[in-house]
């Protein structure tokens, strides 16, 4: 529990932020050139991208927030975090998933 919510610095958190950037490297472009939504893509972007953001907001909390109002940042941090998860998740399953969610905003 307190890795999730104060995922900082550690061996093995540097492990799954490292992951979670190079597969968002790989998967965003990949599902920009497909020409319709993949669920694969779409579940894993969003599982990656709740991941990576999360463990980078932790990094900003590190470096920026006063030690004092550290906790109560973490907490909400992750609040948010599960609550994008949980929509990202409810979009791929229940509606158009991410990435024709994404590309709809460029269509008229
Ligand atoms: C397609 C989506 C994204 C891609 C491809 C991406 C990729 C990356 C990469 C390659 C890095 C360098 C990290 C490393 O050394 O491994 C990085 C850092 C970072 N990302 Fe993302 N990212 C994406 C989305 C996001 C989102 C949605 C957030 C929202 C908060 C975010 C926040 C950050 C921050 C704050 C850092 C810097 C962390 C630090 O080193 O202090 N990224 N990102």
């Amino acid at each position: 529990m307190s890795g999730v919510l104060n995922a900082d610095r550690g061996r093995g958190m540097m492990k799954i932020y490292h992951a979670s950037s190079i597969a968002l490297a790989a998967l965003a472009p990949a599902a920009a050139a497909m020409p319709e939504g993949q669920l694969a893509i779409d579940v894993a972007l969003g599982a990656a991208m709740p991941v990576h953001s999360h463990i980078a907001m932790n990094f900003i909390i590190s470096d920026y927030v006063p030690k004092g109002a550290r906790g109560p940042t973490r907490a909400a941090t992750l609040a948010l975090t599960a609550a994008t998860a949980v929509g990202l998740f409810k979009l791929n399953t229940q509606g158009d998933g991410i990435t024709r969610t994404v590309k709809s905003l460029w269509k008229a």
